[in-house]
């Protein structure tokens, strides 16, 4: 059976990374996804960025919209604080395998919590069925035409706080702009845009953040 994108992505990793190393994780997956085939991570240039909104947040829960492979997971939860944890969201069952596979490899599974299915039908598990009370960061980096329905899902699911803070990947390439829209518009939030790349090209992308006022 011919292998996946994603499982090739997997074997580069585990075959040039360092078992419990994330930082060697995420430089194998740019490294492949740079020079071989091209794939959807945040990467190096805007996982910067990431970086320094989950510093700013210093998360005890935080939710990812969107694992993939789970390179956004691992570059995730290398910056989480002892005790804390990261939620993740993956839809697609081969992606899910692979990042299961990954978040191991990379020893971060102890932080990481894979969540496999729709968001729309996880986002109102959170409190009851996995514990959440509130958000203190949250990752949207799925499907663009989700951001903002699942946006306005984790409010009415009160599970923002005032300061919860929202990083929206790809807001100009593929785009979202209702989500631009719905966020720059509500009181509820105030929004800072941070120009970029699309991972891997030279094409403009960007990414928002959207802090929650309450
Ligand atoms: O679907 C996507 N989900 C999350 N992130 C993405 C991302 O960073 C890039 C793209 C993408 C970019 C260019 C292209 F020609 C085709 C797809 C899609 C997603
Ligand atoms: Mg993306």
């Amino acid at each position: 059976m011919n292998q996946s994108k994603e499982q090739r992505i997997l074997n580069f990793v585990l075959q040039n990374a360092v078992r419990g190393d994330p930082c060697s994780v995420v430089d194998a997956i740019d490294k492949y996804c740079s020079q071989k085939e091209w794939a959807m991570n945040v990467g190096d240039e805007k996982g910067k960025i990431l970086d320094k909104t989950v510093e700013e947040a210093n998360p005890s829960v935080a939710l990812e919209l969107g694992t993939y492979c789970g390179y956004s997971a691992v570059r995730i939860s290398r910056l989480l604080k002892a005790g804390a944890r990261l939620l993740t969201v993956e839809f697609n069952p081969e992606f899910a395998a692979v990042a299961k596979q990954m978040i191991e490899f990379a020893g971060v599974q102890d932080k990481v919590k894979l969540l496999e299915g729709p968001s729309e039908e996880i986002i109102p598990q959170l409190k009851k069925k996995y514990e959440v009370d509130t958000l203190d960061f949250v990752f949207l980096d799925h499907w663009k035409d989700r951001y903002t329905p699942d946006t306005k899902l984790l409010q009415e699911c009160n599970l923002l706080r005032k300061g919860s803070i929202l990083l929206a990947d790809n807001v100009i390439f593929p785009g979202a702009p209702d989500f631009l829209n719905y966020v720059r518009k509500s009181p509820h939030f105030q929004c800072t845009n941070y120009p970029s790349h699309l991972e891997y090209m030279q094409v403009e992308d960007a990414m928002e953040k959207a802090v929650f006022l309450g």
